[in-house]
């Protein structure tokens, strides 16, 4: 089985064989599996040799682009010096002191401290651990209960999948486990009302607040919170929000988490979504752009005084196989050297994405679109058959989407789409005529849609 074999033959292994995330699988083994064989740059190729331009990063992850053999090398040495040990008992590898050190590093204040996983969804559930640890060690076991948002993502496991605040995921086997609470996400586009963004940032935020005094602030361990919901549509909150959210974590002494798998490591235009809005977490997840994608891992950044407390306290009962995997963390190691050396997260801030900007929200002249939010490299497009009502296509949630996304596949352009928001995250190498490529094509794809939903009398 190989890249050589003809597209149907692999396609049919895969329909066999192959169980895909969050897929209809027997949907999709109809329509037939998109086998993607290389990559370059921004640019995806498939098995029938069609090319992609990859405004979605792959998964939000690729931010240094596709074909960095630098990775590969950091890759293939460390597989020959040691291609495995773990960091249990009483043991270390050098790859993880120097990711370890260098995190620590980047990251900002009393951040100090990483705990490895192999993914995002795996460091959430260590932040559960770890802040109930911390509680239960200042005496207070019974603040455990952890606060976050309705149409969060936070993963995948039991944990990470009940953080999130995605009601189709907690249905199909994954409980909210207990001690997890959610209150409402400020997505003002769509239920804002007649509110200001401003007002309605407030009002969101002090479901915090509320949340807090309703539960008792001795029950409230933490909140978690993406700085910029990403899976769930790039929902760039109100700007009033994030200050109140800070200051009552600081008020009520409530742990912050910001959730940074998608915002980190220079997708706002600074390293972490943290910096861009000025929060100050005590705990940051990390995963994707760590690697570029190009190794799995992820992990918590910690800040002193949680790892000291843990540290203190004898043995922390938590890990993973592959927590600080030594050829995953040589290849972030060189992923983080490129974005340093390179200046890319600079170039993002200071180039890339204000030109992306003005490009993106341009396109909220088009006649399907209603808001068009763009935060560092990461934007979203609200579809919408009525501007100033923001009113919902008379269809069910997703199916303007999933057409537009077809569209863009057809015009040779990967954009994701939530519901009927249109997103993009593409790697932050992008230049700024391959930014001029992603719009036209992202246009003529709208352009087409809106053809086919007036045909479909959706519009
Ligand atoms: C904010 C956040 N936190 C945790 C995770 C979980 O990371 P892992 O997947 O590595 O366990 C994520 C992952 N985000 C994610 C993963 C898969 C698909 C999509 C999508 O937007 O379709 C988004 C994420 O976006």
């Amino acid at each position: 089985i190989s890249n050589h074999m003809p597209t149907a033959e692999l396609q049919a292994l895969d329909a066999a064989h192959h169980m895909h995330p969050f897929t209809d699988n027997a949907e999709l083994a109809k329509t037939g599996v998109r086998i993607i064989t290389g990559a370059n740059g921004v640019t995806l190729t498939d098995s029938e040799g069609h090319k992609y331009l990859d405004a979605m990063s792959g998964l939000w992850c690729v931010n240094i682009g596709y074909g960095r053999k630098e990775l590969a090398d950091a890759a293939a040495r460390q597989m020959l010096e040691l291609p495995y040990y773990n960091t249990f008992f009483q043991t270390t590898h050098v790859p993880a002191i120097a990711l370890s050190a260098k995190l620590a590093e980047l990251a900002p204040r009393d951040l100090n401290h990483v705990f490895y996983a192999g993914s995002g969804s795996e460091a959430n559930d260590t932040n559960i651990r770890l802040v109930r640890h911390y509680w239960a060690i200042k005496g207070q076991p019974e603040k455990n209960i952890i606060i976050s948002r309705k149409n969060a993502y936070h993963g995948s496991t039991l944990g990470g999948g009940s953080l999130g605040g995605m009601s189709g995921m907690q249905t199909q086997g994954v409980p909210v486990i207990p001690g997890i609470h959610h209150i409402d996400q400020p997505d003002w586009w769509s239920e804002g009302g007649d509110m200001t963004p401003e007002a309605f940032g407030l009002e969101r935020a002090k479901q915090l607040e509320t949340a807090i005094h309703n539960l008792g602030a001795d029950r409230v361990a933490a909140f978690i919170a993406e700085p910029v919901q990403g899976a769930g549509g790039v929902i760039e909150p109100p700007s009033t929000y994030w200050p109140e959210i800070q200051r009552i974590c600081d008020e009520h002494g409530i742990l912050l988490i910001a959730d940074e798998v998608i915002c980190g490591f220079g997708r706002t235009g600074h390293w972490f979504g943290s910096d861009y809005y000025g929060i100050r977490p005590h705990i940051m997840t990390i995963a994707k752009g760590l690697s570029s994608g190009y190794a799995p891992i992820g992990g918590s950044i910690v800040c002193d005084e949680i790892a000291d407390t843990i540290a203190n306290a004898g043995d922390f009962n938590h890990g993973y196989t592959y927590s600080g995997h030594p050829v995953a963390c040589a290849v972030a190691l060189e992923n983080l050297r490129i974005l340093q050396e390179e200046k890319i997260i600079e170039n993002v801030h200071d180039t890339i994405a204000p030109y992306l900007a003005e490009k993106w929200e341009s396109l909220a002249d088009h006649p399907l679109i209603g808001e068009a939010k763009i935060v560092g490299m990461m934007g979203s497009i609200a579809l919408t058959p009525h501007k100033e009502s923001r009113a919902k296509f008379a269809a069910d949630a997703g199916t303007v989407g999933v057409a537009c996304r077809t569209r863009c596949f057809a015009n040779g352009l990967v954009m994701r789409h939530v519901g009927d928001r249109m997103i993009i995250a593409p790697p932050l190498v992008i230049t700024k005529a391959e930014i001029d490529t992603l719009i036209d094509r992202a246009t003529k794809s709208l352009d087409q849609t809106y053809d086919l939903i007036k045909a479909d009398g959706l519009y």
